[in-house]
């Protein structure tokens, strides 16, 4: 049993500007501006920092506009946790940050790396329950551009030992962006996994014409074709039998697993923990979908090391699951603190130690 908890919650404010804007059909992402989440539990009342025998849990809390709440909604529910983490408990302050999902990402793995750390166990096996696991799959993440530029990009993600990669599509006609995976299919070969990701810009007519070549050109995964409103289009895209899996992301968000079962209306469902309120709503979101025969796959929403981390624990826990998108450290300039994840071979090793496994983020700006 560990003895009664005395938790203080703090948190600082970060901006981390990519290394290149990220261009997508939703937007062009060129900052990542949020709050660092730190939780001490001082095991000694009346402690003053961080000392012997404390021990301490990280999260992040990275708001991203049309996924989460706002920066300022953000800040305030983080103040609220702070005080209800004091007045009640962390149940109280889960309550006070519930509907807020970027603090709430932020509280919840804060909670969780502490409670891993003390049960010295990694994050994933304290989530998951499960077995060892070694490596995730992940993708390359390859923004908008010209046929040579995507190739071109495509082509360095390959030479960095990537066998998946995800591209990024809608902002130009269909034409092009079925030109630019052409190409891309032409640079590397068969041996690649493709995977398209349009962010709601498509009509049916244009999600159908794009949908058709890209069976054609051996894509395995054609994400978000549709607004996220338009659940019967994407059963109808389904209905193609193209070859090419219809995957949900904004869907998700909007309707929820069970209307997304009901409708047929998708192969995969991509869990982005940031914008579904932490990696424990995530974990059971990803285990009801496996139990509908929908596969999930855990992606980022372009976070610093701590909720990327966070999510590479995520995708650990969960049994099979295909490539993720995590391997989006490499487009910030910056970050919060050192990467304990290593990226190779197109895989994402998982952290075995305590917790997260991010080390000391806060003393290290
Ligand atoms: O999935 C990936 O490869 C990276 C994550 C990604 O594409 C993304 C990043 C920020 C916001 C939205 C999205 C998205 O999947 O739509
Ligand atoms: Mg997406």
């Amino acid at each position: 049993m560990s003895p009664p908890e005395d938790l203080e919650l703090e948190y600082r404010s970060f901006s981390l500007p990519l290394a290149e804007p990220l261009e997508t059909a939703d937007g062009t992402i060129e900052s990542r501006d949020g709050f660092l989440v730190r939780l001490v539990d001082d095991g000694a009342p009346g402690g003053t920092g961080p000392g012997d025998g404390s021990v301490v849990g990280y999260g992040e809390a990275t708001p991203l506009s049309g996924w989460t709440e706002s920066r300022e909604g953000c800040q305030r529910a983080l103040e609220r946790a702070r005080d209800a983490i004091r007045s009640g408990g962390p149940s109280e302050a889960l309550e006070a940050v519930d509907r807020q999902v970027a603090a709430r990402h932020a509280l919840a793995l804060a909670l969780a790396d502490l409670q891993a750390t003390r049960e010295s166990t990694p994050l994933y096996r304290y989530l998951g329950q499960g077995p060892m696991v070694g490596r995730v799959p992940i993708n390359a993440t390859i923004g908008d551009g010209s046929p040579a530029e995507t190739a071109d990009a495509v082509r360095t993600a390959v030479d960095r030992g990537f066998d998946c990669c995800k591209l990024k599509v809608g902002l130009r006609s269909v034409d092009a962006d079925i030109e630019r995976v052409r190409r891309v299919r032409e640079t590397v070969g068969d041996g690649v996994e493709l995977r398209a990701d349009a962010n709601e810009a498509w009509t049916y007519e244009e999600a159908r014409s794009a949908i058709d070549a890209f069976g054609d050109l051996g894509l395995s995964i054609l994400e978000q074709p549709l607004p996220a409103g338009a659940l019967e289009g994407h059963a109808a895209l389904r209905d193609l039998r193209t070859g090419v899996s219809v995957a949900l992301d904004e869907g998700l968000l909007e309707h929820g697993v069970d209307a997304i079962c009901d409708a047929e209306a998708a192969d995969v469902v991509v869990l982005k923990p940031m914008a579904l309120g932490g990696i424990d709503v995530a974990r059971k979101v990803a285990a009801w979908l496996t139990e509908l025969d929908i596969t999930p796959l855990v992606t980022t929403t372009i976070d610093g090391v701590v909720a990327r981390t966070g999510a590479v624990h995520l995708a650990a826990a969960i049994p099979d699951v295909p490539a993720c998108g995590l391997a989006t450290g490499d487009l910030l300039a910056t970050d919060l603190g050192r990467d304990p994840v290593l990226f190779e071979k197109g895989s994402a090793v998982v952290p075995q130690a305590k917790g997260l496994g991010v080390g000391d983020v806060w003393g290290e700006r």
